[in-house]
Parts: structure tokens; sequence; C-alpha cells
């Protein structure tokens, strides 16, 4: 249980990081945190303190590519959530405490790399923290607290997909059990693997790219796809490098999706010839990501994608391992 420290009457700033969905292999059943080896942050905060209404202010980089209205930002439905269950748990309306919340937008929208599952889990994160203090125990579980966020995700991207929200909330590599009692697994990771993730600038609607996938796939791919994700996850359980990166195939949607992202079939070849163990779209794009095993190769590819993947001043890049922590809060 990721509960921490007695936090009433104080502000809490909870911290939720970028995650890739998908993994290439593994659509919508695949996750993984991200931090920047720079130690720049890379994900959405909230901060949350007792106030005598609720309140949400959006702050940082990408405040104002959300709607102006606070009614609309997720992270109000996250508040609005919170609160109804706590009441339905059998608390009286008297007896919450409301809350004052500001959000920094630190994530571009539309990114791929899972900006509403940051500000949801950084939400849901915050909130259960802040109410674990005022009533001396959390009032949900991870596995409780999952659930919800899949359901707030599901409502932005037209239906429930938890691999954003587990990486981000759970850290590291993540598999979706989709089990009511185990939504997800955390699985062994390459420590020595680093993840290029390189933003265009562009955006790409979630709902809008899972729109143009045909619903149906056929028979040798729904085959390609399930010996890739079995023999990756053996891969990682017994440490075979290049059997998992050679498993980091996408034949659900990167043939659909890659049309959306200019100098994508460029970029691929350019890193598979400078050493990524594999290349592929993080989560619904424009963001790409490349894996190496080693740093030179890393840092070259990133220089590249930088120069060449990049459209305009809002892109960016930076070479990340796994962010083994997922969200965490702290208090002032
Ligand atoms: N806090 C938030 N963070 C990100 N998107 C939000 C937030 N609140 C509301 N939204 C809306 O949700 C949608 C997110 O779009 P989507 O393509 O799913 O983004 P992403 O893939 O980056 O998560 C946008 O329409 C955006 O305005
Ligand atoms: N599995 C989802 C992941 C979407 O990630 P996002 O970062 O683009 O929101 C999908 O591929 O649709």
């Amino acid at each position: 249980m990721k509960q921490e420290s007695n936090m009433q009457n104080k502000v809490i700033t909870a911290y939720a990081p970028a995650s890739i969905g998908n993994v290439s292999l593994g659509f919508d059943l695949l996750g993984a945190a991200l931090k920047p080896i720079d130690g720049s942050l890379l994900g959405d905060e909230v901060d949350l303190s007792i106030a005598e209404q609720f309140s949400l202010q959006v702050k940082g980089r990408f405040a104002d590519k959300l709607p102006a209205d606070p009614a609309s930002n997720i992270v109000t439905r996250c508040y609005q959530h919170f609160v109804k269950v706590l009441e339905q748990q059998g608390n009286a309306k008297a007896d919450i405490p409301a809350l004052s919340m500001t959000l920094y937008k630190h994530l571009p929208i539309g990114s791929g790399l899972g900006s509403s599952a940051s500000s949801i889990v950084a939400a849901l994160h915050g909130l259960n923290q802040f109410y674990a203090g005022h009533f001396g125990k959390a009032p949900f579980s991870d596995n409780e607290l999952l659930l919800v966020m899949g359901e707030l995700e599901g409502q932005i991207s037209g239906s429930i997909h938890y691999d954003n929200v587990a990486p981000c909330f759970l850290g590291g590599l993540t598999l979706m059990a989709e089990y009511k009692e185990q939504i997800a697994l955390q699985l062994p990771v390459f420590k020595n693997w680093y993840w290029v993730s390189c933003y265009s600038g562009i955006s790409v609607s979630t709902a809008a790219a899972r729109e143009i996938l045909p619903k149906h796939v056929s028979m040798p791919d729904a085959i390609q796809f399930g010996r890739q994700l079995a023999v990756f996850t053996d891969a990682l359980y017994r440490q075979d490098e290049q059997l998992a990166a050679a498993m980091m195939r996408d034949v659900i949607a990167e043939p659909y999706r890659k049309s959306l992202l200019p100098k994508f079939d460029e970029s691929r070849a350019y890193a598979e010839q400078n050493g990524a163990l594999a290349f592929g779209i993080s989560g619904s794009g424009p963001t790409v990501f490349a894996v190496c095993d080693n740093l030179q190769n890393a840092q070259d590819i990133n220089q590249w994608l930088t120069d060449n993947y990049i459209q305009n001043d809002t892109g960016f890049s930076h070479v990340c391992q796994l962010d083994q922590n997922g969200a965490t809060t702290r208090q002032s």
C-alpha cells in the first residue's frame, strides 16, 4: 500500500510520471513509467490543502492548453468522485474537509506521454494520501484506486485502458491482468536499458487515434501479438535482453497510426541503424521511443531525434530510465 505519513493540515504535493503506453508489443496491456536521467521533471504535480470549499487552479507550461473551466478538468472529476465514495463509505459530508487543489500541468496534452493519466494519478494518489492522514486509514487500496484511475482515463480516451495509469501509479514496467483483485502486475526490467522519449510538439488525440484502428485483427496478427507478449514476459524473467528486444514489434496500432507521425519511418531507420534495440510509438503518439542498452547510443539517438523528429518549439526529447517509484507525495 502506497501509504505515506500523516499529512493533514499541510500542503501535500503529489507527483505522477509520464508513461509509455503499449510499449509496442502490448497494446492496452503493457506500460512503462519514465524518469529522465538528467533529473528533470517529466510528469504532472498536484498540490492539495484544506480549504473552505473546493477549488482547482491550473498552472505550469501546458496549463493554457487545457479548457479554462476547471469543471472540465479531469482533476475536478477525480475530486468529485473521491468525495462521493467517501460519503458512500458512511462519512458525513460535514466531516469531509474540502480541498483547494492546484494542478501543475507539466506534460503536453495529446502527446503520447500519458498526460491525462499523469493528472489523474497525481490527483487520486494525492487525495488518497490526504484523506488517509485525515481519517487514519487510506480510503482506497492500491488496487481499488487503480480501478478508479482506469475508469476516469476511460472517460477521456473513449475506453478503459490501464497501460498509462498503472505504470504511472505503481512505477516500472507493468502488465495488465485486469482481474478485479489484481488489475496490474509489475514485471522485472533490464536495469541497463535507456529509453529515449521524443515528443515532436504536435498533438494527437488518443480518442481519435483509437478510432482509426480496425475493430478486428487478423488471425496471423492475433497469433503474433500473443506470442510476442508471452515470450517477452518470459524473457524478462530470464533476463534475456536480445529475445525480449526482438519481441518489441507492434502489429496492432503502429501500421495504422504511423501515418499520423511525420518522419516516423526515417526516425525508426536511424535509431535501428545506430544501436537501438527497439523503436516505436509511445501510446498513441506523436511521442516515439527508442530502447538502447548503452548511454552513448541513447544520447546519439536523442540528439538525432531532437534535430530531426521535433517539429516546433513545444517538442522535447529526454534520455530516460524506468521510474521505479511511480507516483509519490511529499509534504510541506
Ligand atoms: N488534467 C488534464 N490533463 C490532460 N488532459 C485533460 C485534463 N483535463 C481534461 N483533459 C482533456 O482530456 C483530453 C486528453 O486528450 P488525450 O488525447 O487523451 O491526451 P493524452 O493522450 O495526452 O492523455 C483533452 O481533450 C483535454 O482537454
Ligand atoms: N493504449 C493506449 C495508450 C494511449 O496513450 P496516450 O499517452 O496516447 O494517452 C492507446 O494506444 O490508445
